[in-house]
């Protein structure tokens, strides 16, 4: 008895398993759309319990008042009425399941879309610290494990609870006597049913974390970029060892748990049997006295086994609500999260006709670890005690409809965090960013996004047909509309030669497009999104000449009439450009046109010798 003591105490000071009343509120708030199903689910389920006396008591009279008694037509009558009863338990069982499945399903369904929603509308910024397998991990075992406190743990306790009521109270009419000596040994299963579910919620929520971090690493380890790594550096063996790490993690809890539940289990079972040693043992020798009657004996032994279920189900009904619960608050925990980005309630349209870029001595740093994720979503969760480096400093230009305005520098200068501003995938510290003259902060995230368009470098897209991935852009378009965007992106002839068509599969598994291709089909989808604001980071990579030939001419047609911020990589582009902005540590140290500051000398004139130097010998040659 000690070491059970002892491990409650451990338990209670390593695992914070305590459900507080808020959660209970919350987790009763999203019963409420199914309260209809759950009302008459509790009804059934009364009705049900209540029946398990039924049987016992007919075979009490049938041994009573028929056999011992030699009325044949007795025996007749009750035992079909046990037939009877059986039926009725048949078809409440069948009805109860159905509800149960229904609410439980019902119930996954919400929370599963709840979180989805919420997590779409999470900054960018949650996604560079989330880690997607621990992400998926709350959608899939936590939902499930959290609709588990409404189906078995909701329907059962209020089933057990009736059955242990009715039985208990029959029994005790049956024989008083023999009841509380039973009854007296029920305090062991109490005991043990508090021990086991403490030290199972903490060890659930352990290993639900321990499941998650596995399956961090088989995501990120199995995608396309992560095994590509792994090969190229030959890691293998150190792979295996942190996998088994971790596994072992997640086998050594296994293993705890399921001895846990088996100590728990068995108690239930031998507290019982030895309550039936008491029913025999003791009222047997009543029995022979005349009292308790034969048939009340058997019906008693019948009802302690038909008091054992419920009893069980009881005690277990706390380790369920508590893992349940646990699943619960990590669901909550997302759900919490606020987006740092938000729509202002009184948001307003942008102007159709808005097409100016404008950065008003804007400040940026970008958001720390804890303002935007959840420690347990990381892979190495902890807190940051560096302040954040501030990375933009008073970034001040205003780039007009229809122009282009390039971007250039160093790495690490800033320059994709400026194109992020545009688009509101993070909100600025200091100053403002307008587009069309509105402060960005001000528009509806939907007009925003409808008024900016980005190619991004790595172009990338969903694993679904080419004509999926352009619909993405805009789900209305017509077939020869889509063929247009593609004619103009210098990509028709390509997709006309797919064996099929329009229809083919691209994306990380499916028909792999070359990284020229990727992009020209990313402008055919811009084209058809036919945004007035462009942001565009050109691929760094050198493509072959035709290729590239083929993106200039896709470009050229892209950012025609269009204002287009840059992120330059390329000779052509800053030469056409209207306005080259050249960032340095977060500040824009040089501006103007290309031949006016290539003539100044200063940092644009080194850059262009080192970064466009290929694109100057290839076009000298
Ligand atoms: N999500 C982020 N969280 C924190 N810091 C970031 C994040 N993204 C970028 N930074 C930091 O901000 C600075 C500017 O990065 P940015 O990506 O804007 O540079 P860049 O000029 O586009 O570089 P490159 O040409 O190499 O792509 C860098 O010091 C970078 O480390």
């Amino acid at each position: 008895m000690s070491s059970v003591w002892r491990s409650m105490r451990a338990d209670r000071s390593v695992t914070d398993a305590r459900i507080d009343r808020a959660t209970l509120r919350r987790v009763l708030s999203f019963a409420k759309p199914h309260r209809r199903l759950i009302e008459v689910f509790l009804g059934l389920n009364v009705v049900n319990s209540g029946m398990v006396v039924v049987t016992p008591l007919l075979i009490q009279r049938i041994i009573d008042h028929g056999i011992l008694a030699g009325n044949a037509s007795i025996v007749t009558w009750l035992a079909l009425g046990m037939l009877v009863a059986a039926a009725v338990n048949a078809v409440l069982n069948v009805t109860i399941g159905y509800l149960s499945s229904r609410i439980g399903e019902s119930l996954i369904f919400d929370l599963r879309t709840a979180v989805f929603g919420h997590v779409q509308r999470q900054s960018l910024a949650f996604f560079t610290r989330t880690q997607t397998g621990a992400l998926v991990s709350r959608l899939n075992n936590d939902v499930i494990g959290a609709q588990r406190a409404f189906t078995s743990a909701l329907g059962d306790s209020v089933s057990n609870l009736i059955s242990v009521v009715v039985v208990g109270v029959t029994m005790l009419v049956l024989s008083w006597q023999v009841t509380l000596l039973c009854v007296a040994t029920f305090p062991i299963l109490w005991l043990v049913s508090r021990w086991a579910s403490r030290r199972l919620a903490g060890l659930t929520r352990t290993q639900m974390n321990g499941n998650a971090d596995m399956g961090n690493t088989m995501t990120e380890r199995f995608n396309v970029g992560g095994a590509m790594l792994l090969k190229l550096f030959g890691r293998r063996e150190e792979e295996d060892a942190a996998f088994a790490a971790k596994a072992a993690v997640v086998r050594d809890l296994g293993v705890r748990i399921a001895l846990t539940t088996r100590v728990f289990s068995t108690t239930m079972w031998t507290v019982p049997a030895l309550a039936t040693v008491l029913v025999f043992g003791v009222g047997g020798h009543l029995a022979m006295d005349g009292s308790p009657s034969i048939g009340t004996l058997t019906a008693l032994s019948t009802l302690l086994m038909r008091l054992l279920a419920p009893l069980q189900g009881l005690s277990n009904i706390r380790v369920d609500i508590m893992t349940a619960l646990v699943s619960f608050e990590r669901v909550f925990e997302v759900l919490d999260l606020p987006s740092l980005i938000c729509e202002k309630p009184d948001a307003v349209v942008l102007p159709a006709d808005a097409a100016s870029v404008e950065f008003d001595h804007v400040a940026f740093t970008y958001p720390r670890a804890d303002d935007v994720s959840l420690a347990s979503l990381e892979v190495i969760a902890r807190t940051e005690s560096r302040p954040a480096q501030q990375v933009l400093h008073d970034i001040d230009f205003t780039a007009e409809p229809g122009t282009m305005t390039a971007l250039v520098g160093p790495s690490g200068a800033g320059k994709t965090t400026v194109t992020h501003l545009v688009a509101r995938l993070y909100d600025v510290g200091a100053g403002a960013v307008r587009v069309g003259g509105v402060d960005v902060r001000d528009v509806t995230l939907e007009s925003l996004e409808g008024a900016v368009g980005y190619v991004t470098q790595d172009a990338h897209m969903f694993h679904d047909t080419i004509r999926g991935n352009l619909l993405y852009a805009r789900p209305g378009a017509r077939e020869d509309e889509v063929w247009d965007a593609l004619e103009a992106a210098q990509i028709a002839t390509l997709v006309k030669g797919l064996p099929d068509g329009l229809d083919t599969v691209v994306g990380d598994r499916g028909y792999r497009l070359s990284g020229g291709e990727r992009q020209r089909l990313a402008i055919a989808r811009l084209l058809l999104k036919a945004p007035r604001v462009v942001v565009l980071d050109e691929a760094t990579a050198h493509l072959d000449s035709e290729s590239e030939a083929a993106v200039q001419r896709a470009l050229d047609t892209a950012l025609e009439g269009r204002t287009s911020i840059v992120i330059a990589h390329r000779l052509s582009t800053v030469r056409n450009a209207d306005r080259i902005l050249v960032i340095e540590d977060g500040r824009v140290v040089e501006q103007g046109r290309h031949d006016d500051l290539l003539a100044r000398g200063g940092l644009y004139a080194e850059l262009h010798h080192t970064q466009f130097r290929k694109d100057v010998i290839e076009k000298e040659a």
